[in-house]
């Protein structure tokens, strides 16, 4: 369903088995190929997470992607693999259909500055531009594009996981883009990980849990490592232990719907050496800590967008 309010997606294949000769084959039925050109203003670490990860789920060619970013040199891993790249701005929004903006807030208007100013400015015309930057809300995109007749705006924020297929990504429509637009976007971004569209006044929330959490969690892990370090594990043997028990632990919260309080309970022996630890994390107020860190996410990503603002 693509309607108001919050709609849940997830990137389930149809799967097709096909006996032969006593052999089975399982083979997934393949995506469909998105015609649009897709751009990308700005070339960093999303910018090429998003790629990758569409471009690995075959929803498109690099031949389809125009890249943009006023340096030069962090074009050339994109002309490689055989994008089309620019150092304007503007050349990637009149060639593509489909427009991912994947600059820092603070950079926002500038880039966007450098469209309006250009020479092509007239002949961009229904254009729909996804906005992965964080705090900058709908309102504001709306305003700065909107020189552009017929341009229409989502709102994303994704998380680096989707580089593995991993990605946890939210999306809120802006008030011009239609259903297919919205279909379209999903079928954009179900193909990068879990993805869901949420009411945007919950954006910078659920941005500081799933965008900034994966940095909180390698924190996590590097701890959890350093930790066996002390205890005298070798480093490679005690980070791939602490990733691995991290990713289990966090299946059995989404497999068994059992309460993390329970799956908790489960691990601590009376007297045994789990409830010794969880001691030690409850004197160093843990739990506190996650959640400050959370909240100055929010409270930060709210920052970046008021920086945006004319
Ligand atoms: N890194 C992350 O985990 C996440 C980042 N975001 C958002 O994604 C956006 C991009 O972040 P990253 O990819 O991490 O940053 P990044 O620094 O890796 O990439 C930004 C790129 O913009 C380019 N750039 C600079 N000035 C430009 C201009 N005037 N025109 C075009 N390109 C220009 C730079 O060459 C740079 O490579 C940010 O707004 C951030 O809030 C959202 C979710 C997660
Ligand atoms: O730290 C940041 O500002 C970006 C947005 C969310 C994750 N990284």
């Amino acid at each position: 369903m693509l309607g108001n309010g919050i709609v849940g997606s997830s990137s389930r294949h149809l799967s097709l088995v096909l006996l032969i000769a006593g052999k089975h084959f399982c083979t997934k039925a393949p995506r469909q190929k998105i015609p649009n050109n897709i751009g990308f203003i700005g070339d960093g670490s999303m910018a090429k997470a998003i790629c990758r990860s569409i471009k690995r789920a075959g929803l498109i060619e690099y031949s389809q992607v125009y890249v943009s970013s006023p340096f030069p040199k962090n074009l050339d891993s994109w002309k490689e693999l055989g994008a089309n790249v620019s150092t304007e701005n503007a050349y990637v929004v009149k060639e593509a259909d489909i427009i991912f903006l994947a600059v820092k807030p603070h950079i926002l208007c500038d880039a966007i500055g450098t469209i309006t100013a250009s020479s092509v400015a007239k002949e961009i015309k229904n254009k729909l531009f996804i906005s992965i930057l964080a705090g900058v809300t709908i309102k504001n995109l709306e305003d700065l594009l909107k020189h552009f007749e017929g341009s229409r705006v989502v709102r994303v924020m994704p998380n680096t996981p989707m580089l593995i297929g991993q990605g946890c990504t939210v999306y809120c429509p802006g008030s011009k883009v239609s259903d297919n637009d919205l279909k379209l976007v999903n079928s954009i971004l179900e193909v990068t990980g879990m993805c869901q569209m949420v009411p945007e006044s919950t954006i910078n929330s659920i941005g500081a849990v799933t965008a900034s959490g994966p940095a909180f969690v390698y924190v996590f892990i590097e701890a959890l490592s350093d930790g066996g370090v002390r205890m005298g594990l070798h480093r490679d043997v005690s980070t791939k232990f602490a990733a691995q028990t991290v990713m289990g632990a966090a299946k059995m919260v989404l497999e068994t719907n059992k309460h993390m309080g329970t799956l908790k309970d489960e691990v601590c022996s009376a007297g045994g050496q789990t409830i010794a630890g969880i001691h030690a994390l409850e004197k160093c107020a843990l739990r506190g800590s996650i959640m400050d860190a959370v909240q100055a996410a929010a409270l930060r990503a709210a920052e970046l967008g008021e920086q945006t603002k004319k």
